[in-house]
């Protein structure tokens, strides 16, 4: 049904470009692709007017997205911001409740996750690695002012749900301040649905 599996072979890793060679996919999300995400949707509008400036790229290993493989990928932050909030990703839990790794390869970021009732947050160096268990929600955001990019390795068969993030959000959002960042909560919390989305994931067997 999913083919042959992946023949063993290394791949080169740039973390000053965030190449990964061989590749495999490579996405793009630009400002527009990330309408609703950001608190400051007419802000996010104007920049999407001024040029529409590609956020992230993530550059795949030729791994499928299948059960028993483990795809790995370098995603690239550019620096900036809508507002007050810093470019991110758009953040996603895995429908199979199925952990992940980040690995710090240039700039600094946070590495934000959210059960629908928690907000946890890693910051993400060169050199560090951020746990992402089964269950949590995650999105990463560029905090410094230059590209922040990160390799993740993660089960084939995790998936991504894109819905529950950008309907029940990630409980706090990144933004600046005097200090540099901060993560702030967001008040009100996740509704029933949303709570219970997470909760059924976080239970083991
Ligand atoms: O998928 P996003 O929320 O847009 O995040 C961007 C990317 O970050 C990491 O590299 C994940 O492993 C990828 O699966 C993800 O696609
Ligand atoms: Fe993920």
């Amino acid at each position: 049904m999913s083919g042959d599996l992946v023949r063993p072979f290394a791949a080169g890793i740039d973390g000053a470009s965030g190449g990964v060679d061989p590749a495999g996919v490579v996405s793009e999300r630009r400002l527009s692709d990330l309408r609703g995400l950001f608190r400051d949707a007419a802000a996010l509008e104007r920049a999407v007017g001024e040029g529409d400036e590609v956020v992230y790229r993530v550059v795949a290993a030729p791994v499928p997205e299948v059960e028993g493989e483990v795809p790995f990928s370098v995603t690239t932050i550019e620096a900036g911001r809508v507002g007050d909030e810093f470019y991110m990703t758009r953040g996603h839990a895995h429908p199979e409740p199925q952990g992940e790794v980040y690995f710090g390869l240039s700039g600094r970021g946070v590495l934000l996750m959210y059960d629908g009732e928690e907000v946890r947050w890693v910051e993400i160096r060169p050199g560090v690695a951020g746990y992402i268990p089964p269950g949590w929600a995650h999105r990463t955001a560029n905090v410094g002012g230059e590209p922040f990019r990160f390799l993740a390795v993660y089960p084939g068969s995790a998936g991504h749900d894109y819905a529950i993030v950008a309907e029940g959000g990630m409980g706090a959002r990144v933004v600046r301040s005097a200090a540099g960042y901060e993560v702030v909560e967001e008040p009100g919390g996740a509704g029933p649905a949303v709570r219970e989305y997470y909760r059924r994931r976080k239970k083991r067997g």
